[in-house]
């Protein structure tokens, strides 16, 4: 026992000393992403804590970040899986959570070949256009009765039926966008016990206890979510055996992948987790961005004023549509969606790695077994790495070439290394022209009450960070 604690604390990084059996488990709050930060200004760029039995490490410096990601990213390739992420069914096959192994890259690569490469991309881009029309076309209606919408709700079931197209050819969401709240909901609570801190994870003995009742909370959202992603799979199945003609989708090449690959790698039952990773990985962190950055354009009026007139100048006035092939003329709210990001990464703590060996990171031990975090929300905050740090100034973006492709590690809201998040470019493109659209087609106004120094910009914290409040706004169409 002497031996192993040994070993285990010896030239650890610095951190705060923990309470008998808890450690610092007390310390993390509700806002963890916060309070290390304030750790961090103590214990430096890198830290280590106890969470119950796990010692954690903490990158809060671009040059750790990098140490991580870049210069160790095969020993740090790894997550470990929350217990309420270990609720869903064969977790092994999901993209996210899986291990590094050769499955995990087999997948991830059908998922990066055959709907993330550029050409791919291009190919679907009518797809966005008519998704993003509906929304157009709903937001219509809102304003001529002069009604508020919920801005973060509606880019949610946007994105949720975009990613639906891609992969089934259908709509999840109604075109009313009367069921938006309930998938909202259903993928809130994934994200939100993903995030919870867990007794069940920092002492393994209490897991089957379920102490907190998270796994049973999940659960909920899992069954719901398989329940439909099966009953669209097996009914595919059957068309293609009645009819033999494809629809060239997703679901198409993962069941052609599951005819015709190394049947370890795709069955029906496995392609579901990988199926449900890329509808929640995608749409609460797409839909919670958009709101984020309407927020802050409300409450900088003056930006929205430049956004806009970037739009009027290099598009026309507002009959004409904007599609994505304009994306590339309106540096300005591209920089507007790089400002809202460093200032409101979705995933502000990244996706945890697990160590599969001991690493030295600026010459201290980061040993097998521990976790690391990277706060890339606290980096993104930081005025050793950005000036006036808390201001929302898309203008900084255009001074400087930083970009979010994991090769500048002062700014990493996608992460970075082999596990960088793979959606990228399509969240990048369906943003960027659902901001672009919303600022071309309405004007907006906060409901009455709220003004620009009132609205409440407070956090919710779950794997993934939202709005506490969400953003009601009216749009007034020009
Ligand atoms: C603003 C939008 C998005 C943000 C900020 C975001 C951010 C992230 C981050 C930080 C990670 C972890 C990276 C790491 O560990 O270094 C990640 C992983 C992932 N993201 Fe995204 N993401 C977004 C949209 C999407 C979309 C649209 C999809 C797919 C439809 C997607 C699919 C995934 C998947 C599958 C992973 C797991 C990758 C792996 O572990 O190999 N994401 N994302």
């Amino acid at each position: 026992r002497f031996i192993l604690k040994r070993r285990v604390t010896k030239n650890q990084p610095p951190g705060p000393t923990g309470l008998p059996i808890i450690g610092n488990l007390h310390q993390l709050g509700p806002k963890p992403h916060c309070a290390l930060s304030t750790m961090a200004q103590t214990y430096g760029p890198i830290m280590s804590l106890r969470l119950g039995l796990v010692n954690v490490a903490v990158a809060s410096s671009p040059a750790v970040a990098q140490e991580i990601l870049q210069r160790n990213d095969q020993a740090f390739a790894n997550r470990p899986i929350p217990e309420s992420v270990a609720a869903q069914p064969n977790v092994g096959d999901t993209i996210a959570w899986a291990p590094a192994d050769p499955r995990w890259r087999n997948r991830r690569r059908v998922c990066t070949t055959r709907i993330f490469t550029a050409q791919r991309l291009d190919l679907l881009q009518h797809l966005r256009h008519r998704k993003v029309q509906e929304l157009v076309h709903h937001l219509r209606k809102q304003a001529s009765k002069g009604k508020s919408v919920e801005i973060g709700e509606l880019a949610f079931a946007t994105m949720l039926n975009l990613i639906s197209n891609t992969v089934f050819s259908e709509d999840l969401v109604d075109s009313e966008f009367k069921s938006a709240g309930e998938f909202k909901e259903l993928v809130w609570r994934i994200m939100e016990d993903a995030g919870r801190i867990n007794l069940s994870d920092y002492f393994p003995l209490l897991k089957p206890m379920d102490l907190q009742g998270v796994r049973r909370h999940v659960a909920v959202s899992y069954v719901r979510l398989h329940k439909i992603f099966d009953h669209l799979i097996r009914q595919r199945v059957a068309e293609r055996q009645s009819t033999r003609a494809a629809k060239g989708d997703f679901l198409d090449v993962l069941l052609d992948q599951c005819e015709q690959g190394d049947p370890s790698d795709f069955t029906v039952e496995t392609i579901k987790p990988l199926i449900l990773d890329l509808f929640i990985a995608g749409s609460d962190t797409s839909g919670s961005t958009s709101e984020w950055a309407m927020a802050e354009l409300l409450r900088n009026p003056k930006v929205m004023q430049k956004a806009r007139e970037e739009l009027i100048q290099v598009i026309g006035s507002s009959n004409v549509e904007v599609t994505e092939s304009d994306i590339p003329k309106l540096p300005y709210i591209q920089a507007i969606v790089k400002e809202t990001l460093r200032l409101h990464p979705p995933v502000p703590l990244l996706l945890p790695y697990v160590a599969g060996h001991d690493v030295e990171v600026s010459g201290y031990t980061i040993h097998k077994g521990n976790q690391v975090l990277i706060n890339a929300w606290s980096i993104g905050r930081n005025p050793q790495f950005w000036d006036e740090p808390l201001l929302f100034q898309p203008e900084r973006f255009l001074r400087s070439n930083i970009d979010f492709k994991g090769r500048d590690f002062e700014y990493l809201p996608f992460g970075g290394g082999r596990r960088i998040c793979p959606g990228l470019p399509l969240a990048n493109r369906m943003i960027t022209l659902m901001l672009a659209v919303f600022l071309h087609s309405f004007e907006w106004e906060l409901p009455e009450g709220v003004t620009s120094q009132t609205l409440d910009m407070s956090e919710h914290y779950g794997i993934t960070l939202k709005k506490l409040s969400p953003l009601s706004a009216i749009p007034i169409s020009v």
